[in-house]
Formats: structure tokens, C-alpha cells, sequence
């Protein structure tokens, strides 16, 4: 895919070669910040990221210079082609990249206004109120009780038992999952189908209360009834939770997101409302991309 060279002939932008040396130069110098509405103009921001970079290793950059805001409540969706940063960049939002050896993120990430990379600041605290939902569904090999109760207990947030059975009835309930589970919740989270299971992954992480959720490809594990499932929970789940997903549908990042974030390269081309997107893309990148001539 980096060996692409990319036909800018039918829009008047400017020229991007992603071929072998000096492709990503270029391009950085074809944009002059991110085309489209990356900015909420400090309006319900829920997080803050100005200038960031990721790198694994020394000689190789994953993220360059990315700004976008991304807004309380709502669902914003970041596509592009394989390899062009979308997991890197999730994963800087709740410090997961610290836990991948020599990969660096640099610039400045804010959730509510508090600086994530802070002295201050707790990564496991971080990482409860930024939840992580997987590609593949990942239940512990514990009841479906436990799965659930496992982060409350963890971060001491149920005072007795009673307590502990409300937020895991709570967080099943919101997971639209309870009433499939009722009667087995001392049954195996893994004896679950593969759409009950990631939706179980979604009920474990609402069970530290988040407030954000981070989904990396949810669905892409799951069959189109499942899936629906999910993007109908996920659309119930901007009520009380700002949710990102990376996903490469793009009928997904229509059906369920309010502003798409197109990527490409490791550089963020194009965040705009979600129609505007898919139907008047700014770029010619994104355009391409959408409609399939590249990716
Ligand atoms: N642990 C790692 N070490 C080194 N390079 C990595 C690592 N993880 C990702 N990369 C590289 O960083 C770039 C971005 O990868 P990333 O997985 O974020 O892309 P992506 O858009 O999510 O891809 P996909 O859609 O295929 O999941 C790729 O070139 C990838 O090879």
C-alpha cells in the first residue's frame, strides 16, 4: 500500500506520491492543517490533541502531527487505509501505546482539560475512565459475573455485594446483554456466542463507569446480526459515554458516527461530519478512498 502512487488529476489539490522516498514529505506539505471541522472551538470538548506523534522505534513514525477535538457524547469514527494509524492513534487517547515496547508518543493529548501524559496521572485511572473494546471479543476465562465485576472490584467501586450485583446488572442491562444472561451469569463468559461475548467486552468496560469508550474494529469479528446489535447499542451508548471506533466499514462509520476522521499514511487528511464525508469528501484522499479507487 505505500508503494501507491495516488491520481490527484480530478480535483484541484495538491500533488501527493506516497512511492518509496519522500512520499510522506510531500504530503506534509500539502496540507495545511486537517481539511474539513477538527476543531470544536473548546465546545463540549471532551478531548484535546494538538501536535501528536507516535513512533516505534527510531526510525519508524506512525502519526504525524495530528489535531482534532473530539466531542462529549458524541461517536466519531476514524477510517482509512490498512496500516495508516487509526489503532496507533486510538490507543494514544488512553496510553495503551506505553504498554508497547520502544513505540513513543509525543504532543499534547487533553481529556477534560487534564493533561493525560501529567505527572499526575495514573494509567490504570486513565484507562478506567477511557475504556478499550477489541477487535476479537476477549473474556477472561472467568463466569460472566466475574468478567464483569472484575474492573468494579479492582478499583474498589462496590461497598458490598449488593452493590457489586447492581453494577453488574447495571452494566449488562446497558450492554443490552442481561436479559440473554440472566440466568447464567455464574456460567462461562467464553460459553457465550462471539456477538454475546464483545457484548459482555462492552458491559465490562461500562462497569468502571467510563467516559469514553475506544472500540478498535468491534465488529469486524461478528455477522451482520450481531453487528447490528452493536452499532444499535453503540448509537444508545452516546447518551452517557463519547465513543470512538476505527473500523473499515465505512457503512458503519455512516450508520452510526456524527464526524468521521479519514486517515492516510499516518497523517489526518479529513474530519468532517460524517455525511459530509461520504458524500462532498474535501479531499481528494479521502474521495478515493470512499469510493474505492484506493485502500
Ligand atoms: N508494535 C508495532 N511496532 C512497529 N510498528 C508498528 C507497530 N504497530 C503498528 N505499527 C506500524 O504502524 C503503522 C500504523 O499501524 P496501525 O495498526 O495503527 O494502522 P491501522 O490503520 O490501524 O491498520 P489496520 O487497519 O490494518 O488495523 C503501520 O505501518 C504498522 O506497521
Amino acid at each position: 500500500m505505500t508503494e501507491a502512487t495516488i491520481d490527484m488529476t480530478t480535483k484541484a489539490l495538491p500533488k501527493f506520491s506516497t512511492a518509496a522516498s519522500g512520499g510522506r514529505e510531500e504530503f506534509a506539505h500539502t496540507i495545511d492543517g486537517t481539511i474539513g471541522k477538527p476543531y470544536l472551538d473548546g465546545k463540549d470538548t471532551k478531548f484535546f490533541c494538538r501536535g501528536v506523534n507516535v513512533f516505534y522505534g527510531d526510525t519508524k513514525q506512525a502519526i504525524f502531527d495530528v489535531n482534532m477535538d473530539i466531542g462529549k457524547n458524541e461517536v466519531i469514527s476514524m477510517i482509512g487505509p490498512s496500516g495508516c494509524g487509526k489503532s496507533t492513534f486510538l490507543r494514544c487517547l488512553n496510553r495503551m501505546n506505553d504498554t508497547i515496547a520502544g513505540c513513543r508518543v509525543t504532543g499534547d493529548i487533553k481529556l477534560d482539560s487534564e493533561d493525560i501524559h501529567g505527572k499526575e496521572q495514573d494509567p490504570v485511572l486513565l484507562r478506567a475512565r477511557v475504556g478499550m473494546v477489541f477487535q476479537k471479543p476477549n473474556p477472561f476465562p472467568k463466569s460472566i459475573y466475574d468478567n464483569v465485576a472484575y474492573g468494579p472490584r479492582l478499583h474498589g467501586l462496590a461497598a458490598n455485594r449488593a452493590e457489586l450485583d447492581d453494577i453488574v446488572e447495571s452494566s449488562l442491562t446497558k450492554a443490552g446483554l442481561f436479559k440473554e444472561v440472566k440466568d447464567r451469569l455464574q456460567s462461562p463468559g467464553t460459553g457465550l456466542s462471539g456477538g454475546q461475548q464483545q457484548r459482555l467486552c462492552i458491559a465490562r468496560t461500562i462497569a468502571v463507569s467510563p467516559e469514553v469508550i475506544l472500540m478498535d474494529e468491534p465488529t469486524s469479528a461478528l455477522d451482520p446480526i450481531a453487528t447490528a446489535t452493536i452499532e444499535e447499542l453503540i448509537d444508545e451508548l452516546r447518551a452517557s459515554f463519547t465513543i470512538c471506533i476505527v473500523t473499515h466499514s465505512m457503512q458503519q462509520a455512516a450508520r452510526i458516527s456524527q464526524r468521521t476522521a479519514y486517515f492516510h499514511l499516518g497523517y489526518l487528511v479529513e474530519l468532517n461530519d460524517t455525511k459530509t464525508v461520504f458524500t462532498n469528501p474535501q479531499h481528494q484522499l479521502t474521495e478515493n478512498y470512499i469510493t474505492g479507487r484506493f485502500g
